[in-house]
């Protein structure tokens, strides 16, 4: 039944609008007894038989049983509400008086119009009408219109610079929560998922939207006591109309009630699966997405694919059927739409929304003399009855978000407590500054082993080295072999499975992390190019130093920055990317004509200079990474004692590996230095030590003159290689 894996889009999907029954046990596709199968179109449909216990619960009983449940993540609330009172207390006072006084004027306005109504009844009873309680009357609505209008301004006026505060307030709690996490945490999944929730791109918006919601209840449940009041208060003047308005109310609780509760053959279950079944319909996906996706773009237009894949997209539609080219949702609806052909729960709401109108016709046709309710309360009721019902509607609508909003906060609030997997040590670090600088450190593996998180194959086995202060030390070997991985461990990124590292003869787990990697300065082969200007991404090299601009300018001639920024539109200040794009009236940017209007916007250009029109290619992007790693050693001269340099030469030119080797040796001067490459020659000669790698072991070390004196060594077949091919 379910063979085809590769074409099992199964979707597992959770809907909590349903009852909160847990659900244990597998979800077994072929067991007939738990699981229906339905087709539509290309689509399978595995659903879950659900059987509920029918349980008589009184309408809205759930809700607050839910709301009173999530009440336990009140002490969040009470820190929000205590954080935003200590802040702006006038504000908020202001905006909670406005909320209120919004809540209670419908009831006022009802309770008037109900006044207006006695009024006009009395005037066709007895021919007299009470024209000062009238105009009272009359002023009593203007002025509560006013007030409401009033007070929705002021509600919404005074909440525009708390919600200001709270984005920014949450902005910072939420980039402080990230910047604190380390690689580890970051890439563990339960982290993420937690990371990327509702917060996790700095949605700092949704605060507002807790308070918001928060409000609305507390509104609505204003408005509810003050709506039961006034419809008490009518009852109780006119109490032959109980039981219409009984009847009035009736109606839309029951459809309510019944909207709570599914029904058996409405709606998908909480657990399905979902499959397309033919075979053509992932292909024609996959077709139409390398169509539009730019990332495609190069190799479509290289291997001339463009007419290859409008037929195939054609022929893969011609062998689906165009009428079923539909995704799952859409065939999904597809088939509901065709079963809902009467909707029972609709009809039983308009019959019970007409039943005041026809109990009150027939009485008046019946017996016009001895009509029970006059026309005044009739529709007095009315309307009062239909506010109330509006009014539970809403509170039970709010009250089921304020549960879902506190669980937000709290989530929100729980960001800064994750804690790191690698944790810090708690001894100070170095003990003489001035002798790391200017002699480096020892750095030592003990049988270190490592497994990256979620892997289960060694990235290293077993690996022992020691390098003495000041040496240079060269890592080579095969793709995959454990060599980046070295240098990830000293600098803590993450820490090994087994085994131990010493800087100085100390276990780098016992050093305040923040004083190891202070006296590291690393380039890793996985840089990344900061979305800031130039100048910018070589300043974070060393932030100490960051306004120190002959360092940067220094630096970027070191790394071979300069170069090339002279041909950039904004010299170093350019951006790679600008974050901030300008606003065009949706054209794209180099649009020159407009309905037959010449446009140009070279004037509202933004400051940012963007190298959009001059893409960096691998070697300059390299430039910018080593030339950040450079400010990082000029900048630290007195405090770095370790470098690290991950391949820094992969992407440059002969040339610019030169300079940069040759840069790299004045700079170094005493300090320890850990290369990793896959070149052979001009560094290694150099090295104190020489680390050859393979499948996570180092195989061989020693200097140049002991690997290429081992027999049958790898190393040494490694540069006779690479040597044999400057040979003519
Ligand atoms: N983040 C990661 N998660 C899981 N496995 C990883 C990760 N990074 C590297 N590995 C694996 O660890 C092993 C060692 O990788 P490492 O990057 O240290 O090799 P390398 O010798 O530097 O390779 P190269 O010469 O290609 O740069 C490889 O098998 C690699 O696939």
């Amino acid at each position: 039944m379910m063979q085809n894996a590769s074409y099992m889009g199964m979707r597992y999907a959770t809907r909590r609008r349903r009852r909160d029954a847990k659900r244990d046990g597998v979800f077994d596709p072929d067991d007939a007894s738990k699981v229906a199968v339905k087709h539509f179109g290309i689509w399978t449909l595995y659903e879950e038989i659900q059987r509920y216990d029918f349980q008589w619960q009184w309408p809205g009983v759930g809700t607050f049983v839910r709301t009173a449940n999530a009440f336990k993540n009140t002490e969040y609330l009470a820190r929000l509400v205590g954080e935003l009172l200590a802040d702006s207390p006038g504000r908020c006072v202001l905006y909670v008086f406005a909320c209120l006084l919004s809540a209670t004027l419908p009831a006022a306005g009802v309770w008037l119009s109900g006044q207006m109504l006695t009024v006009v009844q009395r005037a066709i009873d007895t021919r007299s009408v009470d024209e000062r309680w009238l105009v009272y009357i009359v002023l009593g609505r203007w002025l509560c219109a006013l007030t409401q209008q009033l007070a929705n301004v002021l509600s919404q006026r005074s909440s525009v610079p708390i919600q200001k505060r709270l984005r920014m307030q949450f902005t910072r709690h939420i980039l402080k929560a990230h910047l604190r996490i380390d690689v580890p945490t970051y890439n563990d999944t339960a982290i993420t998922r937690q990371l990327e929730s509702s917060f996790g791109r700095g949605n700092a918006e949704q605060a507002w939207g807790i308070i918001s919601t928060i409000v609305r209840v507390v509104m609505s449940l204003v408005n509810f006591v003050t709506s039961l009041g006034v419809l008490s208060l009518l009852l109780w003047s006119h109490q032959e109309s109980l039981p219409l308005a009984v009847v009035s109310i009736a109606g839309p609780l029951v459809s309510y009630w019944r909207g709570r509760y599914p029904r058996r053959n409405g709606g998908i279950s909480d657990v399905y699966a979902a499959t397309c079944s033919n075979p053509n319909y992932p292909r024609l996906v996959g077709l139409r997405n390398m169509a539009t996706d730019a990332k495609y773009k190069q190799e479509v237009v290289a291997g001339a694919l463009d007419t290859y894949i409008y037929d195939e997209f054609e022929r893969a539609a011609s062998e689906i059927g165009e009428d079923k080219i539909q995704d799952f949702w859409q065939a999904y609806e597809e088939a509901q739409s065709k079963e809902r052909f009467l909707d029972f729960a609709k009809l039983s709401r308009s019959l019970f929304d007409q039943l005041p109108q026809i109990i009150f016709t027939l009485q008046v046709v019946r017996s016009p003399g001895s009509m029970p309710f006059t026309m005044a309360s009739y529709s007095i009721i009315q309307t009062t009855v239909l506010s109330f019902t509006s009014q539970i509607f809403q509170l039970l609508h709010s009250s089921d978000n304020v549960a879902n909003s506190l669980q937000t906060l709290k989530e929100l609030y729980e960001l800064g407590n994750i804690q790191n997997h690698v944790v810090d040590g708690s001894e100070s670090y170095p003990e003489n500054a001035r002798e790391t600088a200017t002699q480096g450190v020892s750095v030592e593996f003990r049988n270190v082993s490592f497994i990256y998180p979620g892997s289960d194959t060694y990235a290293l086995n077993n690996v022992s080295f020691k390098l003495e202060r000041g040496s240079l030390c060269v890592i080579v070997g095969f793709n995959g072999s454990g060599k980046s991985t070295i240098l990830k461990l000293i600098t803590r990124l993450y820490d090994p499975t087994e085994g131990e590292i010493l800087i100085d003869g100390r276990d780098i787990k016992t050093l305040k992390l923040a004083d190891l990697r202070n006296i590291i300065a690393t380039l890793f082969q996985d840089f990344a190019i900061y979305p800031l200007s130039i100048r910018d991404n070589i300043r974070m090299g060393d932030p100490r130093h960051a306004y120190d601009e002959d360092l940067v300018e220094a630096a970027a001639q070191q790394g071979g920055v300069m170069d090339f920024v002279d041909r950039l539109p904004g010299g170093l200040d350019t951006y790679i990317e600008n974050p901030v794009p300008d606003v065009y009236s949706n054209l794209p940017e180099g649009t020159k004509q407009l309905f037959g209007k010449k446009v140009t916007f070279d004037a509202v250009r933004s400051h940012v200079k963007q190298s959009q029109d001059h893409p960096l290619s691998g070697g300059q992007s390299q430039k910018i990474a080593v030339s950040r790693t450079l400010m990082r050693a000029q900048g630290g001269k007195d405090r770095i004692g370790l470098l690290l340099f991950d391949e820094p030469s992969a992407s440059l030119d002969p040339e610019a590996e030169y300079k940069l080797f040759d840069t790299l040796r004045t700079l170094r001067g005493n300090k320890s230095m850990i290369f990793s490459s896959h070149r052979f020659g001009n560094l290694t000669r150099h090295a104190d030590l020489i680390l050859y790698m393979k499948d996570s072991v180092i195989v061989e070390s020693g200097t140049h003159e002991q690997l290429l004196a081992m027999e049958g060594g790898g190393y040494a077949r490694m540069w006779n290689m690479q040597a044999q091919a400057f040979l003519p």
